[in-house]
């Protein structure tokens, strides 16, 4: 049965960013995954996810800067990560050693490292081999940690200029870095949105290996499951399927905004989830 994360970006807009980690427990889940563990100390959120039973499966690299004021900073003017950007290799670096610290107080196997816009004009062959070459260094030091590191396709109509929009170029830059604990994270709300085709994805994908994470949204709009074109009930049972074949037991994040942003609207939502949390 699909294993489903509550992404406390996103879910429970109502409450305090720490309360949202017993709301979710409170609704049944037993994991949790977010942007940004930054603007906390670590004992604080490992607290929270003790006090409520919860594990947490994935957070992100910071998206820029080099201390953690400037980490909120560089989310607030646009910067969308700096795996992938020329120039800023001592940023990724920072990044990734942070995002490290918090990983093993937390407890995380796997960290997201966005990949950033490309300017335009830029070169999208520098953009990979500035990928590759961070992506590379990042391994050893993920690998000593025991961790994961994992790059998003997102689509440009959430984010224009994002460098990295499809499966098939994460999975060709996964190969290139050649690395065991380099992934892919596969976010079906992005995947519909630029390619579609979604349950012919997964079983293309998730038997390689190279898929650490799923995420999940309703297209058009970024909501609950159910709300919109996809049939998930299908796209629950693929997963489901093609796990059982290849032995994959990772994790679902549930990444969407909640139709229902009012107090209690989250917890209303969860009709679609009710048979497997
Ligand atoms: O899909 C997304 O937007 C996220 O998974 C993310 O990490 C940053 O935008
Ligand atoms: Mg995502």
């Amino acid at each position: 049965m699909p294993r489903f994360a509550a992404n406390l970006s996103m879910m429970y807009p109502d409450l305090p960013f720490l309360d949202r980690f017993e709301a979710a427990a409170k609704d049944g889940f037993k994991a949790v995954e977010y942007l940004f563990p930054y603007a906390f100390p670590a004992q604080e959120l490992v607290a929270r996810l003790k006090a409520n039973g919860l594990q947490q499966v994935l957070f992100n690299t910071p998206p820029g800067g080099t201390d953690s004021a400037s980490f909120t900073q560089a989310w607030e003017s646009g910067s969308r990560g700096t795996a992938s950007v020329p120039g800023r290799e001592a940023e990724f670096r920072v990044g990734i050693e942070q995002a490290l610290v918090y990983a093993d107080a937390l407890n995380c196997p796997r960290i997201h490292a966005m990949v950033g816009l490309r300017a335009s004009g830029a070169e999208a062959e520098a953009a990979d081999a500035t990928l590759i070459s961070n992506l590379q260094w990042a391994a050893v030091e993920a690998a000593k940690a025991g961790r994961d590191v994992l790059i998003e396709p997102i689509n440009t109509r959430s984010v224009p200029g994002f460098h990295l929009n499809r499966q098939d170029h994460a999975h060709r830059i996964v190969r290139a870095v050649g690395a065991d604990n380099v992934k892919v994270q596969m976010d079906l709300f992005h995947c519909q949105i630029v390619e579609g085709d979604l349950s012919a994805k997964i079983a293309q994908y998730l038997p390689t290996g190279r898929v650490g994470h799923f995420q999940i949204a309703e297209v058009p709009h970024r909501h609950e499951p159910g709300t919109g074109e996809v049939n998930w009930t299908h796209i629950f049972q693929t997963i489901d399927k093609v796990s059982a074949e290849c032995g994959w037991d990772g994790w679902i994040g549930c990444e969407y905004n909640p139709a229902d942003a009012s107090a209690g609207g989250t917890s209303r939502g969860l009709g679609w989830a009710r048979g497997y949390l």
